[in-house]
């Protein structure tokens, strides 16, 4: 099954548009494992056990592991998620974004080392940079369009001048992945919640592609306006939380408020689809 499938059968079956972040920080973590790295794997394995059920894909950032030479920690975290929740896709967010034979080193490290069904590239420099991504079957390739953070109109809002209609750059790369790029249907795009007018623009531009939406809870995204703006029945969408599940609680309960937060967020989302 490609990405694509694996995402809209983990929806149906969790009806679910969530999907949780890992991004462990020692710092956040409950006592007595506060400030321990080595406790990495344990605090991500037991968000995953708390909601599994209730979510369509989890996403770990590759940068809360490598930052703590955590990265047989995070190896151990994907064959524990292939085997606890092997219906649930994984995106590593990794951001990956260099030349072609470069980048062929970090889709062997995304998909063959850690064996991720999709990742998160930065489109910054063109085609050549993502092919060797697409030659790997069925795994996703998911371009950073419309960030979520208030930098990311600096480059992406920009318009260009010399591309027909003058697009804005985040609306070009969604025609792009849309289109001309999208050589065999791997291709999704980030889209931040935090700016629900573009996600509805590029929802427009890229009507069959799957979004990655982060940007809800922490980052205070409208999660009703995320789900309004860019759901379709047919056409996956994954809206992304991770501090406001993992630190939901630093106390003993730190297990079941993760599990509250993702049911709620769950909910909120699921409300906005049907009504
Ligand atoms: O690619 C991402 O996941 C991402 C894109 C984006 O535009 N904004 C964004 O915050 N993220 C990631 O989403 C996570 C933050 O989620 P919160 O803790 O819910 O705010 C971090 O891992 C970010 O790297």
């Amino acid at each position: 099954m490609n990405f694509r499938d694996q995402l809209l059968a983990a929806e149906r079956k969790h009806d679910s548009l969530l999907c949780v972040g890992l991004d462990p920080d020692p710092e956040k973590f409950p006592a007595p494992w506060t400030g321990d790295a080595s406790r990495i794997f344990d605090f991500c394995a037991r968000i995953v056990d708390a909601t599994k059920d209730l979510v369509l894909a989890f996403k770990p950032q590759i940068a809360y592991f490598a930052a703590h030479r955590a990265e047989d920690q995070l190896e151990q975290l994907m064959a524990y998620l292939r085997r606890t929740a092997p219906e649930v896709p994984v995106i590593l967010d990794a951001k990956r974004g260099d030349i072609g034979a470069t980048a062929e080193q970090y889709a062997r490290e995304a998909f063959e080392r850690y064996q991720a069904d999709a990742v998160t590239l930065s489109p910054f420099m063109g085609l050549d940079s993502i092919e060797p991504y697409l030659r790997w079957p069925g795994k996703g390739a998911i371009l950073l369009c419309r960030t979520s953070n208030a930098g990311g109109s600096d480059l992406q809002a920009r318009t260009l001048a010399d591309v027909e209609g003058q697009p804005k750059l985040f609306e070009h790369l969604a025609r792009l992945a849309q289109g001309e790029w999208n050589r065999n249907g791997q291709l999704g795009l980030v889209v931040g919640a935090t700016y629900p007018e573009e996600l509805a623009r590029v929802r427009a531009l890229a009507p069959t592609l799957p979004l990655l939406i982060p940007g809800i809870g922490a980052q205070g995204g409208d999660a009703a306006a995320t789900v309004r703006a860019a759901w379709r029945a047919d056409a996956p969408i994954i809206v992304s939380s991770s501090r406001a599940v993992l630190y939901a609680s630093n106390g003993a309960d730190w297990q079941a408020a993760a599990r509250s937060a993702a049911i709620a967020a769950r909910e909120q989302l699921n409300a906005a689809r049907r009504g």
